[in-house]
């Protein structure tokens, strides 16, 4: 049987609709199950010059998926969309497609779930807080999670997350690293299958601190937390210069890199794999992988987004579902 992917459209005045239909048009052996509504659907494919054959999800199995053809659980839009328009009224539209596809995952109704890029301000924009898939899945599952970005020549996982730069230093703590490293070290191994992953770990500031001259969360919190650790037996390098880490001599030394913030990493995957680079969420009860891009409004209603970081994701939570499947028929949780 093909394993039942759920996908969430996110915004629907973003590109997220158009690259579900487009995701729907690959022969991928996958059960597509879209949470979105129906006609946002239909007027994607048909924005896109693509014929879609929506059916209504039954729950059921299936073991062969005709290229274009989806299954739907529909959810209804508050507000048609305009492209590029994004419309608060249909924050809570958003937000209950995640939900179901949280809770859709941790009932096995699904067995993983990809999402399409979703417009924050707007959700914002209705009085809702809200920072992220990220954030809304491990409150939902209340568990402690790291965000990685991962192409296919390199893993970067995230100590902040979707933090203003001002309250970046006081987020990251002995405890908050100790517990990220840890995730991160597990589900190296668990989910990319490194028997004793090798985690190269960036400093915060300039030249990592400069031995305490341009800073000194290297020395009160970094270095304590890697020297815990190593006495534990993880392979950690670091805390490593963010400008030089990624250089092709570094990179040979380790399988991850953890970054202190969002935007000391992410340009540098974007600005070399900007198609081939996978979003996924570690530490979460069940798989959930993404597009490492956002909304693009000036695209939506184009045609002209491209795919492929979701088609990348949907392979990535295949592979997932497939090395889950391995491992628990080995006897491993
Ligand atoms: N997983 C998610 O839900 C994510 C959501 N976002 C959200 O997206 C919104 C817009 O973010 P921006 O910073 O403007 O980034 P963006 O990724 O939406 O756009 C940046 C540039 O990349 C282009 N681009 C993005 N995806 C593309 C694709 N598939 N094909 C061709 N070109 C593409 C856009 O046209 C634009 O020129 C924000 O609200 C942000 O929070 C951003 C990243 C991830
Ligand atoms: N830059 C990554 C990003 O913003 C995606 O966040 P999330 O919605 O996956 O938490």
């Amino acid at each position: 049987m093909l394993p039942r992917l759920a996908l969430t459209a996110g915004e629907p005045a973003g590109i997220g609709p158009e690259l579900l239909v487009r995701l729907a048009a690959t022969p991928l052996a996958a059960n597509f199950v879209a949470i979105a509504d129906r006609d946002l659907l239909q007027r994607a494919a048909a924005r896109c010059s693509v014929k879609l054959d929506l059916i209504d999800d039954d729950g059921g199995q299936i073991d062969t998926r005709a290229p274009g053809s989806m299954r739907v659980r529909h959810i209804p839009l508050a507000v048609e969309e305009i492209p590029g328009r994004p419309d608060p009224h249909n924050a809570r539209h958003v937000l209950a497609t995640l939900t179901e596809a949280a809770e859709g995952c941790r009932g096995r109704r699904y067995a993983a779930v990809v999402t399409a890029p979703l417009q924050k301000s707007s959700i914002n924009d209705a009085g809702i807080p809200f920072s992220g898939h990220t954030e809304f899945f491990a409150a939902q599952s209340h568990a402690d999670v790291v965000m990685m970005l991962a192409s296919p020549e390199l893993r970067v996982a995230l100590a902040t997350t979707h933090l203003p730069l001002i309250n970046v230093s006081a987020a990251i703590t002995p405890a908050s690293l100790e517990r990220t490293l840890r995730i991160v070290h597990d589900e190296l191994r668990a989910k990319f299958g490194f028997a004793e992953p090798r985690i190269a770990v960036l400093g915060l500031n300039p030249h990592a601190g400069e031995n305490g001259h341009l800073g000194r969360e290297e020395i009160d919190t970094i270095i304590p937390v890697l020297e815990k650790l190593r006495a534990q037996g993880m392979r950690l390098s670091g805390p490593l210069p963010a400008d030089t880490a990624f250089v092709p001599a570094q990179r040979q030394h380790y399988d991850a890199v953890l970054a202190m913030y969002h935007d000391q990493a992410l340009p540098v995957l974007k600005s070399e794999a900007f198609d081939r680079t996978v979003n996924l969420t570690l530490g979460l009860p069940f798989i959930r992988t993404s597009v490492d891009h956002g909304t693009a409004l000036d695209l939506a209603g184009s045609g002209k987004a491209d795919p492929s970081s979701l088609i990348a994701a949907a392979h990535m939570a295949l592979d997932l579902v497939a090395r889950r499947a391995m491992s628990s028929s080995q006897g491993h949780s």
